[in-house]
């Protein structure tokens, strides 16, 4: 078990799918969403800087093959690059604007969230999803617009979330000290690339998600219970 004996965080980084968000959401709701819209984005907004340079991107990552069809593979394979979170982004965004789009966070996470806050704690995202989509996640929730409760959003432009150096990247660049981070993942690899690069970390294990508890990593079923694990204040 690791993380014993720990400082109280005065940060805590948040993951998104399967932490604050049903996993289901993601890939039952906002990917299917990106992928029926993909097509149609690119010849509308082909004039768009943001698409232009993730089409650039794309076909760097991948020459020879035609960029759609290398879009097409990522989201078969729920890769995690940059040109492809930033053109789901563009694709979300005109969905939230629309109305077809809300974000529906698990229920402790803003009573949480503003536990924390109001508390002092310093609140950031890291998420594989764009800046942008960070930012539309949760700009467009069942509880309104809670993107004034964080500091920060880090994307994959930090690096990937299995990687440590990413979190050192992360905490570098905002100035934290990696010990007084709590990083909150469902995902065990990102939580031993955190804990490698000295953050703090706890597992949330979700019973809506399936997700399995790892015995190496403190284990939370929720943000109020890993409030509870870390000495901060648990909200309503
Ligand atoms: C910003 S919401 C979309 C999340 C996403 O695209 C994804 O791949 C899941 O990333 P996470 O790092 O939150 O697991
Ligand atoms: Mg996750």
């Amino acid at each position: 078990m690791q993380n014993t004996g720990s400082n109280t965080p005065r940060v805590v980084l948040l993951d998104i799918e399967g932490t604050t968000l049903p996993v289901a959401f993601v890939h039952k709701v906002l990917f299917p969403y990106a992928r029926t819209h993909l097509p149609a984005l690119l010849v509308q907004q082909s004039d768009n800087p943001v698409v232009r340079q993730a089409l650039a991107e794309t076909a760097q990552l991948a020459p020879g093959v035609p960029v759609a069809e290398q879009l097409e593979r990522w989201m078969d394979a729920d890769a995690k690059v940059a040109p492809l979170k930033s053109l789901q982004g563009l694709c979300w965004e005109q969905g939230y604007r629309q109305g077809e789009l809300v974000a529906d966070l698990y229920a402790d996470v803003v009573p949480a969230l503003r536990a924390w806050k109001a508390e002092g704690i310093t609140l950031a995202v890291y998420s594989s999803g764009s800046e942008a989509a960070q930012k539309l996640i949760y700009g467009y929730t069942e509880q309104g617009d809670v993107t004034p409760l964080f500091s920060a959003f880090f994307d994959l432009k930090m690096g990937g979330k299995r990687e440590a150096a990413s979190y050192s990247a992360i905490v570098g660049k905002a100035g934290w000290n990696p010990a007084d981070v709590l990083f909150l993942s469902d995902v065990v690899a990102e939580l031993a690339a955190a804990a490698q690069a000295g953050l703090q970390v706890c597992q949330i294990a979700r019973p809506q998600d399936g997700t399995v508890a790892d015995a190496d990593y403190r284990v939370a079923a929720s943000l109020p219970e890993a409030a509870h694990l870390f000495g901060l204040p648990e909200g309503a």
